[in-house]
């Protein structure tokens, strides 16, 4: 097919995903010709098959929390049960709202939603394969790729051919599994473990290296597996998976060195969480001049360009660390540079918040990163019963602590591990961003009880400058 049937447009996505699908909707409302070409999830895995869906279910299994706890709130409810069939279709529910919204922004926006697999067959030249067998050429004037991760099962023998379970199908539970073993303990295993736990499943955990979210500082670590095993969930942690045998869903046994020693975990169901491999592979990015990285990623600028002219990549798929709203923060980026400004990736606030509960949410450095550049602080720490907002909520387990500069007073770090630590968030990354000085939050008049007001008891207990 010559260059001339290729049907032309301002810009062409593929992939619609967080920063890809809003590049579009701005661009079409400026008038310009859009499309957006996406195989499966409108609008990305955010609101279909990750973030959204499964804090979802993270709600319904909160609440069942309640229901074993109903006791110590007063509450008798002797009668009671999970139908995790009314928990998946509460969440289809969200989801196909949700699906809905992102077809309304395509329809008010004017930009083109494309059904179907693309891949690249030149430069900013982009071939489709419909649902229906028809195939289209498109060429856009600025391409971006957002094409995201998928959940990456590794080569341990007998793990593909147990077929486990990754976020996808664990979202879609419709029965509670009699015993889960989840591989990996970072985001997505601890998250569902425990959902799936107060579900009432049995829940085990193997995760590889010495500690559960290993990124994070030990005193976190070690809350955080305090708060599993109160739970009932087994954690195993630097455990060595040598081989699976059966299938997800029947009968699965897994076999690990534990310890030294070698252990064998009979199972119901397993979930895959061992993380994530970016999607760029098989959509011709070498014929479109788009180099990759090595471990998979689209290389870009900081500026989001990628080695290829007027092509752009965002999101997970140019690793960016793999949060929405950094792939909104990509959408933006790539926004003001076509406007003819230059805005970058460098430097910029990285806030995260595991959904856990209670929650885990870091901002800036850690003591474990502080120590490894050699860069001394000033540590606040209180636990989270100093805000008094919990002891109202019957949650006071964890803490929150800030790293401050030595000698200025700018705060270098938030970690909050507490109920509503993701809400703490933003006051403290306020701050951060302004260059203000830790006493802002300190010496702010907070709504009494609220969780923010736990601020002025940690910003408070900040030692007094090394002179
Ligand atoms: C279970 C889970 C929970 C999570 N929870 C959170 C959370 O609470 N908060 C948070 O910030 N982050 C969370 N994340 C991470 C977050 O979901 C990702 O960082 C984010 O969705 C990535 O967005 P993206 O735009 O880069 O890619 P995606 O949203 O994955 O979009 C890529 C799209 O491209 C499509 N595509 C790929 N290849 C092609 C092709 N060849 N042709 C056509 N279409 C194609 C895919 O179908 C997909 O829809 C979670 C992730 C998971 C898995
Ligand atoms: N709340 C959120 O913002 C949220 C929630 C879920 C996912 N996410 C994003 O998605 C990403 C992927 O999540 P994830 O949980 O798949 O990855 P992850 O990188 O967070 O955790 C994977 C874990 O699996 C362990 N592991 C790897 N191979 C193993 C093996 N063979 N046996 C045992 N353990 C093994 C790793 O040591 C690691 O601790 C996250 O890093 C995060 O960026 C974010």
């Amino acid at each position: 097919m010559s260059i001339s049937s290729r049907e032309e447009y301002d810009l062409v996505v593929l992939g619609s995903g967080e920063a890809g699908k809003y590049l579009a909707w701005t661009a079409a409302k400026q008038g310009r010709r859009a499309a957006v070409i996406e195989r499966q999830y409108i609008g990305g895995s955010c609101p279909n098959i990750a973030c959204l869906p499964s804090k979802n279910i993270i709600h319904s299994a909160k609440v069942a929390s309640y229901f074993h706890r109903a006791a110590e709130f007063g509450i008798r409810a002797p009668d009671w049960e999970i139908a995790m069939e009314a928990v998946r279709e509460r969440k289809r529910k969200m989801v196909s709202g949700l699906l809905d919204m992102h077809l309304e922004n395509f329809q008010k926006s004017g930009a083109e939603l494309i059904l179907g697999t693309g891949r690249f067959i030149g430069p900013k030249a982009i071939e489709v394969k419909t649902p229906e067998g028809d195939t289209r050429q498109l060429l856009g004037k600025q391409v971006v790729i957002n094409t995201g991760t998928r959940a990456r099962v590794d080569d341990t023998p007998g793990l593909a051919e147990a077929s486990p379970l990754t976020h996808i199908e664990a979202l879609e539970l419709d029965s509670i599994p009699k015993h889960l073993i989840v591989l990996g303990g970072g985001y997505i295993g601890l998250e569902l473990s425990q959902a799936m736990r107060r579900f009432g499943s049995r829940v085990t955990v193997l995760e590889r290296n010495e500690r559960l979210v290993h990124s994070e500082d030990d005193d976190v670590t070690e809350a955080l597996h305090g708060l599993f095993l109160d739970e009932g969930i087994e954690v195993l942690t630097g455990t060595h998976v040598t081989n699976v045998e059966g299938r997800s869903g029947q009968a699965v046994t897994v076999y690990a060195e534990h310890s030294g020693k070698k252990i064998t975990i009979h199972g119901t169901h397993l979930l895959a969480a061992t993380g994530r491999l970016p999607n760029t592979e098989g959509i011709g990015l070498e014929v479109a001049g788009v180099d990759v990285t090595e471990r998979g990623h689209v290389k870009v600028n900081e500026r989001l360009e990628t080695t290829a002219p007027d092509i752009w990549a965002v999101g997970d798929c140019a690793g960016s660390p793999y949060f929405t709203h950094i792939g909104y923060d990509d959408f933006r980026i790539v926004r003001d540079n076509w406007a003819g400004g230059n805005r970058t990736t460098t430097g910029r606030q990285v806030p995260y918040c595991m959904f856990t509960d209670p929650e885990l949410a870091r901002v800036g450095l850690s003591e474990k990163e502080a120590k490894a550049r050699g860069a001394s602080y000033r540590l606040a720490k209180v636990p989270m019963a100093a805000a008094l907002r919990t002891r109202t909520l019957g949650e006071t387990r964890g803490f929150m602590k800030a790293l401050v500069e030595p000698e200025g007073d700018r705060i270098l770090g938030f970690t909050a591990f507490g109920t509503g630590a993701g809400d703490l968030l933003a006051p403290v990354q306020i701050v951060m961003q302004a260059g203000l000085p830790f006493t802002t939050l300190r010496d702010t008049i907070f709504t009494h009880p609220t969780m923010p007001e736990g601020l002025i008891a940690l910003f408070g207990s900040v030692p007094a400058r090394v002179t």
